[in-house]
């Protein structure tokens, strides 16, 4: 990935939710961590687009996010924090299908593209589940296989694992560390993102460390004693 913040920030009717920040984000995998209403979905959201940065710039992979915001969007995905708001039709693979041609693919290659993804997640069987009957994990299975058979470069996950038990959070996790694609994540499974090569850490809409993963996390476990 190569993303550059470029004294971009956030406010809503005049509240900070992010200040200025300028960074260079390289690498394969990027964790974010903080307290409840930090900036981290803020900062997240600005990577792709769906927030728009009220000062400066963010360019993903040499596209501004406003300049360029289509094909930001298309080699982004974002896995929302709530997979229920994500996953909207009745049947999981009809809802991967509908994201697949909004997006134009051929209509001979999207069940193909939709089975490949869940295939790749180990979750075949869920393709033609209600959605709405699934657990949470299967759901997060699902958004995120949703987002994977699009095909991006960059898959940003927004606290993949927060509302999932013991045994789904280890299985997610299992998936996130496994994928080829490049991955930022905003997590409170620490663990998890103590595999990362690089954390940044957020308090109160600031970026207050950005280094590797040992060091931030234990920044943010110090600043929380
Ligand atoms: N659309 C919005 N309109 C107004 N305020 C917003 C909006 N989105 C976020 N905020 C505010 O911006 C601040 C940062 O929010 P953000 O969602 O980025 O935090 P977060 O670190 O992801 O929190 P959490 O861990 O609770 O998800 C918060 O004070 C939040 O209330």
């Amino acid at each position: 990935m190569h993303i550059e913040f470029d004294q971009a920030g956030v406010a809503y009717d005049g509240r900070t939710a992010l200040h200025r920040l300028s960074l260079t984000l390289t690498g394969r995998r990027i964790g974010v961590i903080g307290l409840n209403g930090s900036g981290k979905t803020t900062f997240a959201r600005l990577i792709n687009g769906l927030t728009k940065p009220s000062v400066g710039r963010v360019r993903v992979n040499g596209r501004d996010t406003v300049d360029d915001a289509d094909g930001v969007l298309a080699d982004t995905g974002y896995v929302f924090q709530a997979p229920q708001n994500q996953i909207i039709l009745p049947i999981v693979e009809d809802d991967i299908a509908l994201g697949l041609k909004a997006r134009g693919v051929a209509k001979a290659d999207i069940p193909v593209r939709a089975e490949e993804a869940l295939s790749r997640l180990g979750i075949s069987h869920l393709g033609k589940r209600r959605s709405h009957e699934l657990s949470g994990g299967e759901l997060q299975l699902a958004a995120l296989a949703a987002v994977l058979a699009t095909r991006p470069s960059l898959v940003i996950l927004d606290e993949p694992t927060n509302q999932l038990d013991l045994k789904n959070r280890r299985r997610v996790a299992e998936t996130i560390d496994a994928l080829s694609e490049d991955v930022i994540a905003i997590s409170h499974d620490l663990a998890t993102l103590s595999r990362f090569e690089r954390v940044l850490l957020f308090h109160e809409a600031r970026l207050i460390a950005d280094g590797p993963a040992d060091a931030v996390i234990g920044e943010y476990e110090a600043m929380n004693r």
